[in-house]
């Protein structure tokens, strides 16, 4: 399973994350928006996709900065996952899929119960923004 998520970075070097909602899998972990790469969709166009149905917000194609992958068996199937940076984006994000938003250095994120696929991505994450 090819799944496409992206670190949306504000001024200040925070993260936005979402909390899973009741009823799918890793209901209540907080996750990068993003979700499932269609058959015949470009992983960066998937990705434009799942961000503006989940959070109303438009992003270029070419504002996605490819970072890091984890690929790790996720039930009786395998995800790999493709994580991006996007620092620019229109609209403000909104809870569209979601039950909250909220927005961490990344640091902060080791705090946060996050799906395992996850987790290798906070350090990539600080090295990251921490180059500014
Ligand atoms: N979006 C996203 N999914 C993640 C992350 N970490 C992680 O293990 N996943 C897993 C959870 C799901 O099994 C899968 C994404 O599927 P999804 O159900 O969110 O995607 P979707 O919106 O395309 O799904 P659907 O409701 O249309 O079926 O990837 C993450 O940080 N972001």
């Amino acid at each position: 399973m090819l799944v496409v998520a992206a670190a949306l970075v504000d001024r200040a070097g925070r993260v936005l994350v979402q909390r899973r909602p009741p009823g799918k899998a890793l209901a209540g972990l907080w996750e990068f928006p993003g979700g499932k790469v269609e058959p015949g969709e470009t992983p960066e166009a998937a990705l434009v996709r799942e961000l503006e149905e989940e959070l109303g917000v438009v992003v270029a194609p070419t504002a996605l900065t490819p970072l890091t992958f984890a690929s790790e068996p996720l039930a009786d199937r395998h995800l790999l996952l493709l994580l991006y940076l996007c620092r620019v984006w229109a609209g403000e994000p909104q809870a569209l899929d979601a039950t909250a938003l909220a927005w961490h250095a990344p640091a902060a994120l080791r705090g946060l119960e996050m799906p395992p696929a996850d987790l290798p991505f906070i350090p990539a994450l600080e090295t990251a923004l921490a180059r500014g």
